[in-house]
């Protein structure tokens, strides 16, 4: 059924050379295997760069919504009005197919990405001023080969450089539409910089197929009367219907609804159906004939603002580059189905509760105003408290099943490991002797090098007994330098160093040296005791 050119419209040559026969143009690129979107900056550059459009102010109309749903059937529509705006029977000829965005009956989806119509219009504005107005057809929402994410990207996209976003409904403005409104538009708001105004202007519910004139009649009346009641914020109401309305009205300028009858069987389910006039219902075409100028009369569209300034098509250009790139870009959180995003708070709460739980038990075990305590001790209450810990976890009731409760018991894992690793730092800082380990390993070194260069000054080795002597001028500045740190608080990297040094010498050099004299038993009588707590402490370590 469709991709004609409506060229005999029209007779700009330079744009039937530049954009081919005048047709839709693919500014927003959908790419298969999950690789996201991409701006084909050449196409929009040719639209929006022309010369007798580039410096006026830009209208930008866009359809969005769930896919399937006549969105490209409709801007054919557009397109009509736009090309025969002066006459009254712009609708066309009653057997002329339907032509433009390509539209199609059955149950894949048929638009992807964002496509503009590859001709911008000019249109005299009742004050006198002259703008260029787009038109802009999306890729549906929720079909079954888009994530969350791409939905609420080119929902958020379209919503964000367009002036009048037309959302598509059917049959009734469901409490899950208002909830996917709200997602993709707060999606569309992380992306823009904050400002106190409202960041998008006009928004139209367009509810499709509507089956209750009796209660609220076709058209722009029954439509309003329709969403007051829908939008309602009222104190019985649940916080969460509160958040969603109040959400809403925050982000537009102005909000409206149209109700549009069902256009007839033969347009729902005949598959030979090509879109003309004489197989639509006389009352869809009625409203059909009122709703369009509703959006693109004249005196009723809207300029493109953003921070109230005005936007020409130039500006237009800069702003669609850079939010293109915002979303290519991996800073924004990524949203998430309902289920998915529920298990995942199911799960992290756990996880806190869980934490909180071994924490407290830490904390009264080993927490600041606590004694020290035996290192192997407080390793074996650590294993015994993360079981418990992981106990609960797997105890609490969640969503998302034994994979995801999986992932996040291993998130908790090792997150008490990491606890447990600084209550074990913590612990040693308490442990007397490791505390005074680095002024004794220095000073113990200023005796040693001290008694060597006696030692090798009696043996007349010179040169050694000044080594010594040098190496013990160093022991003590290090000395020196350490108990300045720790009294000052400052050159605080310095200090740690030293303290390293001071830690390595006794690793390596005193404890060895002190065993290999008490296994030789000659000091035995003044080194009996290997200190076990501090043996214990250097096997967890290494451990
Ligand atoms: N029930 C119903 N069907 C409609 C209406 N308008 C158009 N259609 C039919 O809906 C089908 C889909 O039309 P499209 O315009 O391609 O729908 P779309 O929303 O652009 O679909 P995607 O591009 O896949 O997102 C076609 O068979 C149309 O004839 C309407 O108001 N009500
Ligand atoms: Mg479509």
């Amino acid at each position: 059924m469709n991709t004609t050119s409506l060229s005999y419209y029209y007779d700009d040559e330079v744009v039937q050379k530049e954009v081919g026969a005048v047709g839709p143009v693919h500014i927003v690129l959908a790419h298969e295997d999950d690789q996201g979107f991409s701006l084909d900056e050449e196409a929009l550059e040719r639209l929006l760069l022309r010369e007798e459009v580039v410096d006026l102010d830009v209208v930008v109309v866009s359809v969005a919504g769930a896919f399937r749903k006549g969105k490209s059937f409709l801007l054919d529509f557009l397109l009509r009005y736009m090309y025969n705006q002066s006459s009254s029977s712009w609708m066309g000829d009653a057997e002329e197919p339907l032509t433009g965005f390509t539209w199609r009956g059955g149950c894949e989806r048929e638009t992807t990405g964002i496509q503009a119509w590859g001709q911008l219009f000019l249109v005299d504005r009742p004050d006198g001023s002259k703008v260029a107005v787009m038109l802009m057809d999306t890729q549906g929402a929720f079909d079954s080969q888009s994530t969350v994410r791409d939905c609420a990207t080119l929902f958020a996209l379209s919503t964000m450089v367009s002036s009048i976003q037309v959302y598509n409904l059917s049959q009734n403005v469901q409490e899950d539409d208002l909830q996917h409104l709200q997602l993709f538009t707060e999606y569309g708001r992380l992306a823009m910089e904050q400002t106190n105004e409202k960041p998008f202007q006009r928004l139209m519910f367009l509810v499709r197929d509507w089956s209750y004139p009796y209660e609220h009649p076709y058209g722009l009346e029954g439509g309003h009367s329709f969403l007051e009641k829908r939008l309602q914020v009222t104190q019985q109401q649940h916080e969460e219907l509160q958040t969603v309305r109040r959400h809403i009205h925050s982000c537009f300028s102005s909000i409206s609804c149209f109700l549009l009858p069902h256009p007839g069987l033969r347009v729902a389910t005949n598959p030979a159906f090509d879109g003309r006039l004489t197989d639509i219902d006389e009352d869809f075409k009625r409203e059909l004939f009122c709703l369009v100028p509703t959006l693109l009369a004249p005196e009723n569209l809207v300029v493109k603002e953003i921070g109230g300034a005005k936007l020409t098509c130039r500006d237009l250009l800069h702003y669609f580059k850079a939010y293109m790139k915002i979303y290519q870009g991996e800073e924004l959180p990524h949203p998430k189905s309902m289920l998915q995003a529920t298990a995942e708070a199911n799960n992290l709460a756990a996880v806190a509760g869980a934490r909180a739980l071994y924490t407290k038990s830490m904390e009264q075990l080993c927490g600041g105003d606590t004694p020290y305590m035996a290192p192997l001790e407080l390793s074996r209450r650590h294993h015994a408290l993360r079981l418990e810990a992981v106990r609960h976890f797997r105890s609490v009731k969640k969503m998302g099943g034994e994979e995801l409760c999986r992932r996040y018991q291993e998130q908790l894992e090792a997150e008490l490991d990491l606890s447990h690793a600084s209550y074990s730092k913590l612990n040693d800082g308490k442990n007397i002797f490791r505390a005074v380990r680095t002024p004794a390993t220095l000073l113990g070194l200023v005796f040693l090098c001290y008694a060597a260069s006696l030692f090798t000054g009696l043996l007349g080795a010179r040169w050694l007994a000044s080594m010594c002597h040098l190496l013990m001028g160093v022991a003590l500045v290090a000395l020196l330098t350490w108990l300045y740190t720790r009294y000052s608080g400052e050159l605080r990297p310095l200090g740690h160093v030293i303290d390293r040094v001071a830690a390595a010498l006794w690793e390596q050099v005193f404890s060895k040296l002190c065993e290999a004299l008490r296994s030789r038993g000659r000091l035995a009588r003044w080194l009996p005791i290997r200190r076990p707590r501090l043996a214990s402490n250097n096997n967890l370590k290494k451990n």
